[in-house]
C-alpha cells in the first residue's frame, strides 16, 4: 500500500510542476506575442516529450527526428523545454553571435549540495566564471599550451613504455598518462603512480559527479524541494551522498595548491599554471587576494575532471580506429618510419611531416565526437564496468526569451547539437577526407566545432591538440559489437600508438621493432 501512495503523491507533484512550469511559460510567450516553437514531436499531457528524448545514443535519434522535423528540434519535459541544434548554422548564429544570452549553464540541484559547481564547467554565466575562464584562456593559450610540449613528449614516452610492459591495461593507462599532463600543466606536481591521492581523489570526485547528472541519475535533481530531506531519513536522504562529494571537492581542489605553496615556500616549486598566478597574485592584498585565491582554486581544479574522461574516451577511440583499419595502421606507421628512419621517435617538430598522422587524429575527433550529443552542450563521458561510457549533459542555459529564423526560444530552454552531415558516409573513418588531393593536410575550421562554441568552448583545444588523437569507443555502435570488444580485449591487435601529433609509434610487437627500445627507456 505504502508504495502505492508515494507513487500517487509523486505524480501529484510532478503534475503540479509541470502546470506550473506551462503557466509561465504561456506567460514568456505572451510578452513576445505568440511567435512559434520550433518544430519537433508531439507532446503527451503532463510528461509532454518524456519518451521522446532518447537516454542512449541520442544523438542517432536527434538525427533521424531532424529528417523529419528539420535542424531545430523542440522537446518539452515535465514544462521544461529542451531545444537541439541539430546542424552548426544554428549553433554557431546562437552560440557565437549572441554568446551574451546563450552561455548559462542550467542548475543541477545535486551538485548545488554536493558543491561541484567550484568547476568552471558547471559554473553559471557571471563574474567568478568570467574570472576562473580568463586565467584558463591565458594558461592555455596556443603559445602557453607549446611550452607543455617538453611534459607531453616525456608522458607520452613514459606511456609507451607502460604500454609495452602491460598492454593489457591500455585504458588505465591512458588514464594515468592524462592525469600526469594534467597536473604538471596546472600544479607543477609528478604524480606517482595510479594510487597517488592526487589522482585517485579526483577520479573518485568524477566518477560521482558523472553518475549523479545522467538523466534520471538522481530525483533530486528533476525535484529540487528533495534535498531538504534530513540525513536521518535514511534511504530517502541525500545528505550523506552530498557530504561525500563536498569532503572529495574539497580534498580534490585544494591539496594540490598546498602542495604548490609549499613548494613555493621551500623554492622547489616547477613552471605551473599555479605558480605563475601566485606569483602575480603576490601583490594583491586582503579580499581582492581572497578573490583571485579562489579563483585559482577552482579553475585549476576544474581542469582534472574536464580533462581526463574526454581525452581517454578520444584517445581509446584512436585504438579501436587502427584496430579495425589494419591498411590505416600500416599507412601511418610507413609515413612516421620515412621520417624517423625507424631509428628514432617522432617529436613535436615533425608534425609538419606527417598529414596522414595528422588527418588520423582529425578524424579520431571527428568520428565518434567525445561529445556527441553537442559540442556545446555535452561535456564529458564517464566509464561504467558494463558499457564504458555513458554521457553527461551539461546544457547552456538562455537567460532569457530570443526569436530565431521564426521560432520563439524560451528563456531557460537548453539545447543540444549534433551534427551528422557534415562529411559524407559519416559513419565510416577515413582520415583521407582531411586531406587534399596532394596528400597535405586539408584546413578544416569546422572540426574546432568538437570543442564547442561560443563562449563555453572547450578552453584546452589547443592543449589537447598537442596531446592526444582518439576518441570515443563506448559511443561508438562497434564498440558494443562483439567484434569490437574482442578486438579491443586482445594487446596483440594494437599495433601502433600515436599520440597527437603522431609522436610515437608503438609497431605490432617488440620483436618487429628495429629501432631502439633501450633508447625509449631512457627517453622516459
Ligand atoms: C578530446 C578532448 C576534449 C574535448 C573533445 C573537449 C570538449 C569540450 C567541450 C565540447 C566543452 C563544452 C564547450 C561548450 O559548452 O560549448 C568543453 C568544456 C571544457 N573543457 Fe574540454 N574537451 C577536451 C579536453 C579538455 C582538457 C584536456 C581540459 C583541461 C586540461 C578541458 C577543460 C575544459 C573546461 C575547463 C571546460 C569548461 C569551459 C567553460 O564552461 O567555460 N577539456 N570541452
Amino acid at each position: 500500500m505504502f508504495p502505492l501512495i508515494y507513487l500517487v503523491d509523486f505524480l501529484a507533484i510532478l503534475f503540479f510542476f509541470a502546470i506550473l512550469r506551462t503557466i509561465r511559460d504561456r506567460y514568456q510567450r505572451r510578452t513576445t506575442g505568440l511567435v512559434p516553437y520550433p518544430p519537433g514531436p508531439p507532446p503527451l499531457p503532463v510528461i509532454g516529450n518524456l519518451f521522446d528524448i532518447p537516454k542512449e545514443f541520442s544523438w542517432l535519434t536527434y538525427t533521424e527526428l531532424s529528417k523529419k522535423y528539420g535542424n531545430i528540434l523542440f522537446f518539452r519535459v515535465f514544462g521544461q523545454v529542451i531545444i537541439v541544434l541539430n546542424s552548426p548554422k544554428p549553433a554557431k548564429d546562437l552560440l557565437e553571435k549572441r554568446a551574451d544570452i546563450y552561455s548559462d549553464r542550467s542548475v543541477i540541484p545535486f551538485y548545488e549540495m554536493a558543491d561541484f559547481q567550484f568547476s568552471l564547467a558547471f559554473k553559471r554565466y557571471g563574474e567568478p566564471w568570467r574570472l576562473g575562464r580568463r586565467l584558463l584562456d591565458r594558461g592555455l593559450r596556443p603559445g602557453a599550451a607549446a611550452s607543455y610540449r617538453p611534459v607531453q613528449q616525456a608522458r607520452a614516452r613514459a606511456l609507451l613504455l607502460r604500454l609495452l610492459t602491460s598492454p593489457h591495461e591500455l585504458e588505465a593507462h591512458i588514464e594515468l598518462f592524462q592525469g600526469e599532463l594534467i597536473l604538471a600543466m596546472a600544479y607543477g606536481y609528478e604524480v606517482q603512480g595510479r594510487d597517488d591521492s592526487m589522482i585517485d581523489v579526483p577520479r573518485r570526485l568524477n566518477e560521482i559527479g558523472i553518475a549523479t547528472a545522467l538523466p534520471g541519475a538522481l530525483l533530486v535533481n528533476d525535484l529540487p524541494f528533495l534535498r531538504h530531506i534530513p540525513e536521518w531519513l535514511p534511504w530517502l536522504s541525500y545528505q550523506p551522498l552530498a557530504r561525500l562529494g563536498r569532503d572529495l571537492t574539497r580534498v580534490a581542489i585544494n591539496e594540490p595548491i598546498r602542495f604548490v605553496k609549499e613548494s613555493m615556500l621551500n623554492g622547489t616549486a616547477r613552471p605551473s599554471l599555479a605558480l605563475e598566478n601566485f606569483q602575480h597574485a603576490e601583490k594583491l592584498k586582503g579580499q581582492q587576494r581572497e578573490k583571485v585565491d579562489k579563483t585559482i582554486v577552482e579553475a585549476l581544479g576544474s581542469l582534472y575532471t574536464a580533462g581526463v574522461d574526454t581525452t581517454v574516451s578520444a584517445m581509446l577511440s584512436f585504438f579501436l580506429a587502427v584496430v579495425l583499419r589494419p591498411d590505416l595502421q600500416k599507412r601511418a606507421q610507413d609515413e612516421i618510419d620515412a621520417v624517423t628512419g625507424r631509428e628514432r621517435l617522432p617529436t613535436f617538430e615533425d608534425r609538419t611531416k606527417l598529414p596522414f598522422v595528422d588527418a588520423v587524429c582529425k578524424e579520431v575527433l571527428r568520428w565518434q565526437p567525445v561529445t556527441p550529443l553537442g559540442e556545446f552542450n555535452i561535456l564529458s563521458q564517464a566509464r561504467n564496468s558494463d558499457t564504458r561510457v555513458h554521457d553527461l549533459q551539461v546544457c547552456l542555459m538562455r537567460q532569457e526569451d530570443d526569436i530565431y529564423e521564426g521560432y520563439f526560444i524560451p528563456k531557460g530552454a537548453v539545447g543540444n547539437l549534433h551534427d551528422p552531415e557534415m562529411y559524407p558516409d559519416p559513419e565510416a573513418f577515413k582520415p583521407e577526407r582531411f586531406l587534399n588531393p596532394d596528400g597535405s593536410l586539408r584546413d578544416d575550421p569546422t572540426l574546432l566545432a568538437a570543442f564547442g562554441f561560443g563562449k563555453r568552448v572547450c578552453p584546452a583545444k589547443h592543449f589537447v591538440d598537442a596531446t592526444c588523437l582518439s576518441s570515443s569507443l563506448p559511443f561508438s555502435p562497434l564498440s558494443t559489437s562483439r567484434k569490437g570488444r574482442a578486438l579491443m580485449a586482445d594487446p596483440s591487435s594494437i599495433p601502433i600508438l600515436a599520440l597527437s601529433l603522431g609522436i610515437c609509434v608503438y609497431p605490432h610487437s617488440r620483436g618487429e621493432r628495429k629501432g631502439n627500445w633501450t633508447g625509449l627507456k631512457k627517453e622516459s
